[in-house]
């Protein structure tokens, strides 16, 4: 039973749906965010309202502009909750609702009564989330177009205060310092989301439960025939974990039967791949190196003007047309511009997730399918946490506060990438809105393999391969993966297994004989998200990330002398 807030939500949410360049809906749907504790949403809605709003002012230079429908008794009933399904089937009514429906231009004076609220809002929510400098930017800009002393204002400037100690923290200065001199740049760009399924995702499947495992079991035949999925309990790792018996059931892989030495048990291709090479020699869509153009089956270029999109094979070629590059066929110029180039080394990973969700948006659009469904993307793990209704979200004061967050990458570019394909932001919210990205970018944190570069040896390529990524890991792990066009796990032999060592404090070394290679019937494949060779520390320190904390294979245990 939906709460009254949430009832609330799904109603604005409808309402939005049939009225979708609505600035008063998503400023209403913003102030709702923010009482359900989701400070990431409502500066979302907000930014909406605003970029609307914008049309107003300047009708030339804004290509969505904001307008709503006049109430009429047809109107009313969209204001009723309606369910997906409910929803899909009223699509097809819309054209007769909208013959009785006016829609009319947002004027002048509406502009002047919203769009204090619309920077009050948006700002008040970017600090929420930690995203200060963004904060800053439409803090300033909202200071300086609204009237001195109005309620919006004195919010902005509230908020300007809590920017400036930031500000002051991170300068190492105790000095009071004036709003214009401060120096953007220095201020954090990346705040944080709560990391959660949403009430009202329908997307998510019971993935221990029976049907789900057979279905998943169905899939990892073809892609390795020696192993299943299974449901396991692992030790939970999370912040918020203070009970070291604490368990999380999620799903693994295991041997079905005894694998030898060497042998390659997993290969498995996948669509859903970035790079931020610009112009590269590599394949568009599997990411493989292009052949030679001598070769006996040369690279195949795209037909649809895109000069430079390029596939490894026909195969390659047809598949990318089907699976990804139909929506964005023609459009490369304007989507090459998004998240490649990275000034600052520091962001490429963050980016190369961004240029998977633009990956995943084409994937939507071009098989009409919403990108939660998407068979890459519906079964991976997300590392959700508990809804709790009753907990506001503060980047500083959750738990569940840990899916990276930012203006630019959560906002901004998603409808970048939308408009350069051709789809109103507005229109296409049911599909691409801000909880669906976050969702995406959630799975996508937890499993995605990347690759770094040989050149500067940052992040370069990224990609989901959703049965491999079932596997857990290990410090002391029983399989190597190498990623090609294809990504494999192969059994590790005598040689490759993990040397357990520590080192007493005074100095004395004990060390533990390696495994044996090769994999038993009934045990769980073992990967490693991160290199095996450092010491405990560092490898918790880089598995981290995709641990979701602190690791605590029996290895890391052993050599930090847990036990
Ligand atoms: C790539 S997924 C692995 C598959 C995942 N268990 C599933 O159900 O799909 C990574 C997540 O698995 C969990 N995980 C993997 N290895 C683990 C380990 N050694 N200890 C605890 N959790 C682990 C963590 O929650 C991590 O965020």
């Amino acid at each position: 039973m939906a709460t009254p807030i949430l009832q609330a939500r799904a109603e604005k949410t409808a309402q939005l749906y049939t009225d979708p360049h609505n600035p008063y809906l998503y400023l209403d749907r913003a102030r709702l965010y923010e009482q359900l504790g989701f400070p990431d949403l409502a500066a979302a809605d907000a930014y909406r309202a605003l970029s609307l709003l914008e049309s107003v002012v300047d009708p030339d230079g804004c290509e969505f502009h904001a307008q709503k429908k006049v109430d009429s008794p047809e109107n009313d009933q969209a204001t009723t909750f309606k369910n997906e399904t409910e929803r899909e089937e009223e699509d097809e009514d819309e054209d007769e609702d909208d013959e009785d429906n006016a829609i009319v231009p947002v004027t002048q004076e509406e502009y002047d009564a919203l769009i204090g609220d619309v920077y009050a809002i948006l700002v008040r929510n970017l600090v929420l989330c930690g995203c200060y400098r963004d904060a800053y930017e439409f803090g300033v800009r909202g200071i300086g177009l609204l009237e001195a002393g109005s309620a919006a204002t004195t919010v902005l400037n509230e908020q300007m205060e809590q920017v400036k100690k930031i500000y002051r923290a991170r300068t190492k200065s105790e000095a009071e310092v004036e709003l214009g001199l401060i120096d953007s740049a220095l201020l954090p760009a990346q705040g944080y989301a709560r990391r959660v399924l949403y009430p009202w995702n329908e997307h998510e499947p019971d993935r221990c439960a029976p049907e789900e495992l057979k279905f998943l079991n169905e899939r990892l035949a073809d892609v390795a025939p020696k192993c299943e999925v299974r449901a396991v309990a692992l030790p939970a790792l999370h912040a918020g974990a203070t009970d070291e018996a604490e368990v999380s059931v999620q799903l693994g892989l295991f041997a079905k039967e005894d694998i030898a030495a060497d042998e390659i048990i997993l290969r498995e291709n996948s669509l859903l791949t970035a790079t931020n090479r610009l112009h590269d020699d590599l394949c568009d869509a599997c990411n493989a190196p292009l052949p030679e153009l001598s070769a006996a089956e040369p690279p195949v270029g795209c037909e649809g003007g895109c000069a430079d999109t390029i596939f490894c094979s026909q195969a390659c070629h047809d598949t990318a047309q089907r699976v990804y590059h139909g929506a964005i066929c023609g459009l490369e110029d304007g989507l090459e511009s998004i998240g490649k180039d990275i000034p600052d080394p520091k962001d490429k990973a963050d980016y190369l997730y961004l240029l998977l969700l633009g990956r995943a948006l084409a994937m939507s659009a071009t098989q009409d399918v919403d990108a939660l469904e998407l068979p890459e993307v519906k079964y991976i793990w997300g590392d959700f946490h508990d809804f709790d209704i009753n907990s506001t979200s503060t980047a500083q004061k959750n738990d569940s506060a840990t899916l990276p967050f930012s203006f630019q990458l959560n906002i901004l570019q998603p409808m970048r990438f939308l408009e350069e394909m051709e789809i109103d932001p507005y229109v296409s919210l049911s599909r691409y809105d801000t909880w669906v990205l976050n969702t995406l970018y959630a799975k996508f944190r937890g499993t995605a393999s990347g690759r770094l570069s040989t050149w500067d040896g940052g992040p370069e390529l990224c990609a989901v391969h959703p049965l491999w990524c079932l596997a857990n890991h290990s410090c002391d792990p029983n399989v190597r993966w190498e990623w090609g066009g294809e990504i494999t796990f192969r059994a590790r032999h005598d040689e490759e297994t993990a040397v357990w060592v520590r080192t007493y404090p005074d100095g004395k070394i004990e060390a533990k004989p390696p495994a044996k290679g090769g994999i038993a019937k009934d045990q769980e494949i073992l990967n490693h998200y991160c290199d095996i060779g450092l010491p405990v520390k560092e490898r918790r320190e880089w598995a981290s990330g995709a641990l979701g904390g602190l690791c605590r294979c029996d290895r890391c245990v052993w050599e930090a002398f847990e036990v």
